[in-house]
């Protein structure tokens, strides 16, 4: 049994950090171990031009550890207005590294995403000319689809046609939960990857509804069946360079999530390489943990490999009950039960 792993020094290529007061909370936990990591742009109001997200990063950074080396890489958030003269001078200056569509009302704070896709025609085809990654959240927003089925409409309905309107554009489906979109990212060209979290690979729809509904447990897109959780464990084993790192951690105070409609998303930066460790464990490959987490996501990007390391040592802990979370708290993934792996 390994008790002991190095690993290059692991980014996180999907992160929710908020901003304000909160920030004192979370960059710290995002920037214990990652180098990088893809800020989400979902803030209230959006991140939508390169100099809100220059603003942003700023914000990060003033809130980062002294001696850390952690690099906040900014995203767009797109909206029906986006234009190609937007991406250009955000790519052009170096403020945003890539662009994120949200389709309208699919998860927290979505309500100025993109209304209908062909509206950001022309802002996709900038970001392919200058190959500035598309992120996404793949899921349809239809009332009448299933909300276990929405990622996989998503596929049907909107990303094989966009992915053929724009074959040269670099996409990211981001936080993917089923076998379906294990299987297109599979079959698709080199320029379309996908980010796992650690919490599908552990979790499946039985650990927040059975014996009990757990809301710490509910995100965006939702837990699947146990066949989804296989599937996205089978991309993992399978070593496949188009699946990486991202951990979707998305911090919501506790009376926000513990309510009578509770907010989506789970808080797993306080743990998150060693989450994946865990699961990587579980599935028996601790081995290819480190080219998820370290290797595939800067390939994809175009961005150097990290050149320091990090080590896991088997060791268990327990984590909080709570973590505070600006003024207030939050209910962390795993909270007053233990973890094996700790990072010396
Ligand atoms: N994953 C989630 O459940 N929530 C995220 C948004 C998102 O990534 O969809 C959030 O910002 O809270
Ligand atoms: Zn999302
Ligand atoms: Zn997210």
């Amino acid at each position: 049994m390994t008790d002991r792993i190095t690993l290059l020094r692991p980014d996180d290529w999907h992160i929710h950090l908020r901003d304000g007061a909160v920030l004192q909370h979370t960059v710290p936990d995002a920037a214990r171990h990652f180098g990088r990591a893809i800020i989400m742009p979902n803030l209230v109001p959006p991140v939508r031009n390169g100099e809100q997200a220059g603003e942003y990063r700023e914000r990060i950074l003033a809130a980062r550890p002294a001696g850390r080396p952690f690099e906040p890489l900014m995203v767009l958030y797109l909206t029906d207005q986006t234009t190609p003269e937007l991406i250009h001078q955000a790519h052009g200056q170096g403020q945003a590294i890539a662009a994120k569509l949200y389709p309208a009302g699919a998860t927290t704070n979505s309500d100025s995403g993109v209304t209908a896709l062909e509206k950001i025609w022309p802002a996709l085809e900038a970001m392919a000319e200058v190959g500035m990654p598309l992120l996404v959240h793949g899921e349809v927003t239809h009332p009448e689809v299933d909300i276990f089925d929405r990622e996989k409409a998503f596929i049907d309905q909107q990303l094989v046609a966009l992915t053929e309107r724009f074959p040269t554009l670099k996409v990211v489906f981001e936080h993917i939960t089923t076998a379906d979109a294990v299987d297109f990212v599979r079959s698709a060209p080199g320029n379309i990857a996908a980010t796992i979290t650690a919490h599908h690979l552990l979790y499946n729809r039985n650990h927040m509804l059975v014996g009990g509904i757990r809301p710490h447990f509910y995100c965006l897109p939702i837990l699947k069946r146990q066949r989804h959780q296989r599937a996205l464990g089978d991309a993992v084993v399978s070593g496949s360079n188009k699946f990486f790192l991202g951990t979707d951690s998305a911090p919501h105070a506790r009376h926000a999530k513990e309510a009578a409609c509770g907010c989506a998303g789970c808080y797993s930066a306080h743990a998150a390489i060693e989450l994946y460790a865990e699961a990587f464990e579980q599935l028996g490959v601790l081995d290819k943990l480190e080219a998820f987490a370290s290797m595939h996501g800067p390939d994809f990007y175009g961005l150097p490999r990290n050149t320091d390391t990090i080590t896991l040592v088997r060791e268990p802990w327990t984590v909080p009950e709570t973590l505070q979370f600006g003024d207030q708290q939050l209910v962390p993934l795993r909270a007053g039960e233990s973890i094996q792996w700790r990072v010396l």
